[in-house]
């Protein structure tokens, strides 16, 4: 297992990058923590997989430096990574067993006959294929290639890193959750420091100690799932993390005061806003009501999705949601909206900002 370091590092597939929007991958300093299980989240194109690549060696960056425990291995082949990989389709031997295939990566290191069985028939039971290990693999289903791709990903022990990019796309919906409880009980027993990439925000909050959202080629924010629900640092994260994502209200800020549309908010300190300002409340956070204080707001319509209520409101001919309780009684003559303490959260720019004199 080992540190992961990234120096400065930053990627163009141009020849010539001239400005920040030729990255595919912008400016980036991170220490991926030895042991510890990571999703890379973030919507198609955003540069996950070329972050993955980059750590793997199937990519050389165009600048900076890639660690491991402190050894610059930046333009090492991905053979001399000593790190286990896990792609989106399947890669296995169609003419060996499902019992050779996940032993192969173990005979390669010449690892003695009885370990290797021990191992096998291990990872063998977490993929349930024991029944099939003596099956050829070519004629099983895509779904249980797949299951072996990832069996032999985690056969070995000794890896430094195991990096993931979307292994569970073809893999059923009930597997996915099996698979994803396993996958953390492998990151339990022997604490690999785990890299998972997936644009699948419940993949990533279930199975992460720790969540790399990335927007637009640049990371906007690591943190614990509850960081990035209660704080998100820019309002991607609001919106892509939460169903639904957090809503954002355009207001003025003066002070410890914001101005949405005619309503005032008070906000919980004082806060020195520049450029376009916005409040992000989560769904969670918006409370409904029928009197006079608050933002105007009419229903648009109610969801019911089991556990709670979705109601859409029209705030300033804008859709906001909110979320009600199951057993709650929406009032017909709702006509406003306000804000439950502690779900403000105050941006400028699409950053999170912090109330002058506190902590971040
Ligand atoms: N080989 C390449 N040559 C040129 N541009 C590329 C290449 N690979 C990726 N890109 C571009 O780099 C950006 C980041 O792509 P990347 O594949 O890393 O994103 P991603 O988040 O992994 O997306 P997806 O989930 O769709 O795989 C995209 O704009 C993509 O078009």
């Amino acid at each position: 297992m080992a540190k992961i370091t990234l120096d400065n590092l930053a990627h163009s597939y141009l020849p010539n990058p001239q400005q920040e929007s030729d990255f595919a991958l912008k400016e980036l300093n991170h220490d991926w923590v030895d042991g510890e299980a990571y999703a890379l989240l973030g919507s198609s194109g955003c540069g996950k997989s070329t972050l993955l690549n980059i750590i793997s060696g199937l990519l050389i960056p165009s600048q900076g430096r890639v660690l491991f425990d402190g050894k610059d291995v930046t333009t090492a082949p991905t053979a001399d990574r000593n790190i286990a990989q896990v792609f989106q389709f399947p890669v296995v031997y169609d003419t060996m067993s499902v019992r050779e295939n996940l032993a192969f990566p173990l005979k390669n290191r010449k690892m003695d006959t009885a370990e290797i069985k021990r191992r096998v028939q291990k990872v063998a039971a977490m993929i349930d294929m024991e029944a099939q290990l003596d099956h050829k693999a070519r004629g099983l289903t895509a779904d249980a290639k797949q299951k072996i791709s990832l069996g032999r990903g985690m056969v070995r022990e000794d890896v430094n890193a195991l990096l993931f990019d979307e292994p569970l796309t073809v893999i059923d919906p009930h597997m996915k959750w099996e698979l994803r409880t396993q996958l953390k009980k492998l990151h339990h027993d022997f604490g690999h420091t785990m890299i998972y990439v997936t644009h699948d925000q419940t993949e990533a909050l279930t199975f992460a100690d720790k969540v790399v959202v990335m927007y637009d080629g640049r990371v906007v924010q690591i943190g614990t799932p509850q960081e990035l629900f209660e704080r998100p640092a820019h309002t991607f994260v609001g919106y892509f993390i939460g169903s639904p994502g957090m809503n954002l209200f355009d207001a003025q800020i003066d002070g410890n005061v914001a101005r949405v549309g005619d309503a005032t908010v008070q906000l919980d300190g004082s806060y020195a806003a520049t450029g376009k300002t916005q409040l992000g409340v989560r769904p969670e956070f918006i409370r409904l009501s029928s009197g006079s204080d608050g933002i105007p707001a009419t229903i648009r319509r109610i969801e019911d999705v089991g556990r709670h209520k979705i109601v859409r409101l029209d705030v300033g001919g804008k859709e906001i949601s909110a979320v009600a309780a199951e057993g709650e009684n929406i009032a017909a003559d709702t006509n406003r909206i306000t804000f439950a303490p502690g779900g403000i959260n105050v941006y400028a720019d699409d950053w999170r900002i912090t109330p002058q004199g506190a902590a971040a």
